[in-house]
This record gives structure tokens, C-alpha cells and sequence, in this order.
């Protein structure tokens, strides 16, 4: 662990922020892991679990149509929106729980988001394949903040150049800040459990540059 990381984590365990090491040191300037993030974690899991409009998507692979295997919600600034598939996508505005979230979030990542990417997984079988959180309006080196409640779920990530493979637990009320280089260089998945696993909901705050 070099200075600064030492002694980032000796100012967020004075502020109660607890952080947790084990990422591998050659990761440690684009990845951290922080435990016991919100105080109501189990309240805010149930409030966003009724509150949220949750929609399951289609997708279209092979020109065939399919459900994503996961519901999804899109919260943000009315500035934050994107264009997909030459569709532009407007977020729905920020409730209260999310506002909270987001602030406490923003404190703990040191710095600020517009949006946020809502994941419901129902069960093991719900999943996201492998991706890199690499779009344009994101901009170089994005801070994504990745909030987790409910069940723990595994999160893969494979090195695009060499192959390698990292694996770690996501569990309950923990946030993975994904930063620097990580995009460019690994892509992500939460592959599906045949473990028993329970609901899940992650939170991706983003930052979208306007367009
Ligand atoms: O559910 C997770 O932990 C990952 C979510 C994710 O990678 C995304 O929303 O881009
Ligand atoms: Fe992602």
C-alpha cells in the first residue's frame, strides 16, 4: 500500500468510513473497496425495492429478441441524458432515497455524480455479462461508484490484454469505487449463482458529460 492510499484510509476511518483491503496492489490505484457504507442500509434496500421503477428490458442479440436478465431503473440530472441506439435516453428525476444515497456516496468517493444506473437481481439466476463501462459521454478514466445491498454476489473481472482473472465478493452495504484505468483495461461481470442468493440491488453512479 503506498502514502497515500495509507493514508486516505487513515482519514475515511476517522471520518467512520471503514475501508476494506484486499485488492490487489497493482489494482490499488483504480479500484477500492469501503464496507458498511449507509446507516439504513436495510430500510433504503426496501424503500428503493418498492420505490424504483423497475423495467426489464429487451435486448436484441443474433436478431433475435431476449429479456436482460436483471430489471434495471436510470435516475439522474435532466443534463445526464445519452444517446443509445440513436434513441436519447432522458433519466427519471432523483428521489429523496436516491438524493441521500447519492450524497453520502459522493462523500465517500470524493466527488460528484449526475446519474445513477439502478440493477435489480431477483435471484442467482439474473446476471450481467461481461462489459466495460467505457461509453463516450463518460468521458477518460470515469469514477464509477458501485453501492451494493441485499444478497452477496460474485464480481468477476478479466484483464482485456492478458486474460487474467480477479474474482471478489461484493457483499451487503459495500461500495466499489471503479476508477483510472480499470475500464480501459479490465471488463466486469456478476455471473449467475447456482448458489441459493437472494435479491440484490446495485447502484452505479456515473458522471455523464453533457453532450
Ligand atoms: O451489479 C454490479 O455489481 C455491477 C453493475 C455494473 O457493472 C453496471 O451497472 O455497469
Ligand atoms: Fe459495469
Amino acid at each position: 500500500m503506498d502514502k497515500f492510499i495509507r493514508a486516505k484510509s487513515q482519514h475515511l476511518k476517522t471520518a467512520g468510513i471503514n475501508p476494506f483491503e484486499i485488492i490487489p496492489d497493482d489494482l490499488s490505484d483504480q479500484l477500492e473497496l469501503h464496507f458498511d457504507v449507509l446507516d439504513n442500509g436495510h430500510e433504503l434496500y426496501q424503500n428503493l425495492r418498492t420505490n424504483i421503477e423497475w423495467n426489464q428490458r429487451e435486448i436484441r442479440m443474433f436478431g433475435k429478441t431476449h429479456l436482460e436478465p436483471r430489471l434495471v431503473a436510470w435516475y439522474g440530472d435532466r443534463a445526464a441524458r445519452y444517446v443509445y441506439s440513436g434513441i436519447e435516453n432522458v433519466p427519471l428525476s432523483w428521489t429523496p432515497d436516491l438524493i441521500r444515497i447519492k450524497s453520502h456516496v459522493e462523500k465517500v468517493a470524493g466527488t460528484q455524480f449526475n446519474s445513477v444506473l439502478l440493477n435489480l437481481y431477483r435471484d442467482g439466476n439474473d446476471s450481467m455479462g461481461y462489459h466495460s463501462d467505457d461509453e463516450p459521454e463518460l468521458g477518460r478514466e470515469p469514477v464509477i461508484a458501485s453501492l451494493s445491498l441485499g444478497s452477496d454476489r460474485k464480481f468477476n473481472m478479466k484483464n482485456k490484454e492478458s486474460g487474467r482473472l480477479i474474482s471478489m465478493n461484493l457483499p451487503n452495504n459495500s461500495l466499489l469505487i471503479m476508477k483510472g484505468k480499470f475500464q480501459e483495461e479490465w471488463r466486469h461481470a456478476v455471473p449467475k449463482t447456482k448458489k441459493i442468493a437472494g435479491e440484490r440491488i446495485n447502484l452505479t453512479f456515473r458522471k455523464i458529460h453533457h453532450q
